[in-house]
């Protein structure tokens, strides 16, 4: 049997997971790959914390020039950040290490460099848990879809922004609470406003956009909004008018090297679409391509063993056939909501008891002003009122007639896309609804 050297940078939930997945099922592994792993050195940061897994004092250092001195064939890496996982990579490849990470933040800021280094020097590197934990996304782009023009990526990218908003809307809980819970199971990043503010997403559908789409999108330049201003009233409102909120990464291409449109967001999804109905820590990628026409893939994206099995199923495939890819740079289409900016909630608060006849009123002579309301929900606090209202063809001149007929204090709180899914079949349709909002 093969003898496979590894050395584990990162001890933390990934790390751990990583390391208990290779010890517990190493009788499949050797079974299906004819190769033994065997974890030679584990880098960390700290060697006096007190570690759950037993027994493996032996293996740790804090010196990553001690694992460079060492016969090692493959570097895994689970420690996340740019440096220093960039030099500690860069260094393994120079070294003929093959590279196994799960840090979409590197692989998004530095993922062509690490890639072309990987080539020259004759070894893969591999990122399959970088996307949607469990999910194995990146294998179906990379060696399921090459023959496709994939054009279009919908996806719930984030586990615990997704716990967070499935807890709020469907426990009544606090905010803060769900996120500490979040991070005790492990689903946040160390730092965890890279989940709440967007920025984790944007990272993944960056990686996702240069796969689908061969376009290298600078991930400062995808337009990103967290969901620190989701509130449970607006939850609420968005249940009763149908609809449910995600955080949703989209992306969509206008053409072979068209212009790109892409955004992260708080986003309304129609109770009927399968994305509103995927809760928790899970995540979802709807991809559309001009010959698989539509697919979608769910699983849990964050958490210790849905990601440490996407890292160890990359150690198994090291040798599995290799993409080619002649990556363009792109500008990004900035475009709220991507291709659905179109039609939109209103969310807005008024210091007056609004009558639900005083707003239709306002609704009709509003809906001559070349809009559509689609629907309003209300809810009533003593002399407070918030209203929710799904309106498409929205323009500044309403908001701001809107504002002075809503009552005293009237205020916009928010405006979120509306997903409407599906395939826009026309290139002029899809320009359409680009322009419209
Ligand atoms: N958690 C998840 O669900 C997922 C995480 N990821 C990615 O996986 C990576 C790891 O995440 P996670 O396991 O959650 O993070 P943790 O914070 O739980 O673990 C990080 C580990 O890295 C070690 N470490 C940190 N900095 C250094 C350093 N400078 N030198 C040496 N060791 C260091 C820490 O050491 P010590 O233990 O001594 O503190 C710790 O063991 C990140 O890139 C993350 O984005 C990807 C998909 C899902
Ligand atoms: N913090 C991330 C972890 C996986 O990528 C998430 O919540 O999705």
């Amino acid at each position: 049997m093969e003898q496979v050297q590894v050395a584990l940078l990162g001890l933390g939930t990934v790390g751990s997971g990583v390391f208990k997945m290779i010890q517990q099922n190493q009788d499949v592994i050797a079974r299906r790959t004819g190769r033994f792993f065997n974890i030679r050195s584990i880098l960390v940061k700290n060697l006096e914390k007190k570690r759950e897994i037993q027994e493996i004092h032996h293996l740790l250092t804090d010196d990553y020039n001690q694992i460079l001195r060492q016969q090692i064939h493959v570097v895994i890496e689970a420690i996340g950040g740019v440096e220093p996982a960039r030099t500690y990579l860069i260094e393994a490849i120079k070294k003929g290490c093959h590279v196994v990470t799960a840090n979409k933040e590197l692989i998004a800021k530095h993922g062509r460099e690490l890639e072309e280094l990987a080539e020259q020097h004759g070894v893969r590197l591999l990122y399959e848990a970088s996307v949607g934990g469990g999910i194995p996304v990146i294998g179906t782009l990379e060696h399921f879809l090459k023959a496709n023009h994939v054009y279009r990526i919908c996806g719930i990218l984030n586990g615990t922004t997704n716990y967070i908003l499935s807890q709020l809307s469907e426990q009544k809980r606090e905010y803060t609470e769900i996120l500490k819970e979040a991070q005790e199971k492990g689903y946040a990043e160390a730092d965890p406003s890279s989940d709440v503010e967007g920025r984790d997403a944007a990272y993944k559908l960056s990686i996702l956009i240069r796969l689908a789409f061969d376009a290298d999108v600078p991930v400062e330049q995808i337009r990103c909004r967290g969901i620190t201003d989701v509130t449970s009233g607006e939850l609420e409102l968005a249940d009763r008018l149908g609809y449910t909120v995600k955080l949703l990464a989209q992306a969509e291409q206008f053409g072979e090297s068209g212009p790109i449109a892409c955004s992260v967001c708080p986003t309304l999804i129609p109770k009927s679409h399968l994305l509103s109905k995927v809760n928790d820590v899970y995540n979802a990628v709807y991809l559309e391509g001009d010959r698989i026409q539509d697919l979608t893939l769910i699983g849990q994206g964050a958490g210790e063993n849905p990601t440490a099995s996407a890292m160890v199923e990359d150690l198994c495939n090291i040798e599995r056939w290799q993409s080619f890819r002649r990556v363009k740079k792109a500008e990004p289409w900035i475009v709220e909501g991507a291709a659905e900016a179109g039609t939109q909630l209103i969310y807005l608060r008024s210091g007056d008891a609004v009558t639900e006849s005083d707003w239709e009123e306002q609704v009709k002579r509003w809906s001559g002003r070349g809009m559509e309301f689609h629907g309003w929900a209300f809810r009533q606090k003593e002399r407070e009122t918030e209203i929710g209202c799904i309106v498409s063809g929205w323009n500044e001149e309403t908001e701001a007639d809107l504002i002075t007929k809503t009552g005293r204090n009237a205020q916009i709180v928010t405006k979120r896309p509306v997903f409407l899914g599906g395939s826009v079949k026309s290139k002029e349709e899809k320009m359409a609804r680009l322009t419209v909002g």
